[in-house]
């Protein structure tokens, strides 16, 4: 699968401006600011139907406009998909597979597989745990569509017993049987998630530390591990137990939606304890190993936007990710840099075809 042709209207910093793509490798280049980024946002919008790096949609609305569209040609399986994505302030957003507008996005979730690398994703160290989470069921997400809508269902259930809970502290009241059945509809289904999440991991965990071991040309004892209390305890019980917690803090303090992600290097965080040189390192396989799994899982190669990624590796590590393009089917390849001759050389190093973008 491979992305044809790109038009922007009003997307960012863009007016409105086609890019004619080259099937294989595109460099976007340009000063600091000049929109390269943009360019690889607006193709994470056609994938995944917002943006990646600012989920504030009226702000990806060029300054002074009050709508974007993206479209995007791909050819896929020998045919060409076009992608639509608009949004107009005041209107809901609107994705369009050849004309036809989707009913629920998740419709669309996988359709397109794309991995983004981006000096973005030191977010998944430094944040919370939710954008763990999310990467998690991102990953999951793109290739199975129930794993989606178990989650999606999981969530409706959590707000409507956390808007329970709040209704019984500002009621001074209390119902078991309300409660109780939002108690089994979330055991239910998070048992589901929590289930899949653990299988995905134990073929995910080595992936990943191939992949760590490639990038850093040794193993450094880097190491990736689930935590949830759901490893310990059913959710049923979990939910029994923190009952009166989950009364006094007015919503549900136990369930798959606390689950983390543990990133440790010799055992210790490495949030804390890792050199800057180890946590790109980190990060980089870790996409790399979504890449991989998604890859395997969709049967079909994901496309690859790699964002500033001489951020993070040097030339010859850079070299080595997209001479992956000369290996069986790799699928198609972005990549954003403020030097041109860098990339350049490094893409020509190649046998492929390419396209360099002067923004
Ligand atoms: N909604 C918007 N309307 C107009 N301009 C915007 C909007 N959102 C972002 N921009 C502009 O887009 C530019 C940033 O683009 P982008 O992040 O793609 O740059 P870049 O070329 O990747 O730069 P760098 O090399 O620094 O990473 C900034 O000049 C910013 O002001």
């Amino acid at each position: 699968m491979f992305l044809k042709r790109l038009s922007l209207v009003n997307y960012k910093n863009f007016d409105a401006q086609t890019f004619e793509l080259d099937p294989v490798i595109n460099c976007l280049v340009g000063s600091n600011g000049v929109g390269k980024t943009n360019v690889l946002d607006a193709i994470y919008h056609l994938a995944f139907g917002k943006s990646y790096f600012n989920p504030v949609t009226t702000q990806n609305i060029r300054h002074g406009e009050d709508f974007f569209v993206v479209e995007g040609e791909f050819s896929k399986k020998e045919r060409t998909e076009k992608i639509l994505c608009s949004f107009k302030k005041g209107s809901k957003k609107i994705i369009k597979r050849n004309g036809k507008a989707y009913d629920k996005f998740a419709e669309h979730i996988g359709f397109l597989p794309l991995v983004i690398i981006s000096p973005a994703d030191r977010d998944l160290i430094i944040e919370g745990s939710d954008t763990r989470r999310k990467f998690v069921d991102g990953v999951i997400s793109q290739s199975d569509k129930v794993y989606l809508d178990h989650l999606l269902r999981y969530n409706k259930v959590l707000t409507q017993r956390n808007s329970l809970l709040k209704y019984f502290a500002a009621n001074r009241t209390f119902d078991q049987t309300t409660l109780g059945i939002y108690n089994e509809q979330l055991a239910e289904l998070g048992t589901l998630i929590f289930k899949k999440r653990q299988e995905f991991l134990e073929s995910f965990i080595p992936i990943f530390k191939a992949q760590y071991q490639k990038i850093a040309e040794k193993e450094e004892g880097v190491a990736l591990a689930y935590q949830s209390k759901l490893l310990e305890t059913g959710l049923d019980t979990l939910l029994e137990q923190a009952i009166d917690k989950d009364r006094a803090l007015q919503y549900t303090s136990v369930g798959i939606h606390k689950d983390d992600l543990d990133f440790t290097i010799n055992d210790y965080p490495i949030k804390k304890f890792g050199s800057q040189g180890q946590q790109k390192s980190f990060l980089i396989a870790l996409k790399l190993a979504q890449f991989y799994f998604i890859k395997q899982q969709a049967k079909t190669t994901p496309i690859l936007l790699l964002d500033d990624i001489f951020d993070k590796l040097d030339e010859n590590r850079v070299a080595s990710i997209v001479a992956l393009v000369d290996h069986d089917n790799f699928g198609q390849l972005f990549i954003s840099d403020t030097h041109a001759d860098r990339t350049e050389k490094v893409v020509k190093s190649i046998n492929q075809s390419y396209k360099i973008f002067n923004l």
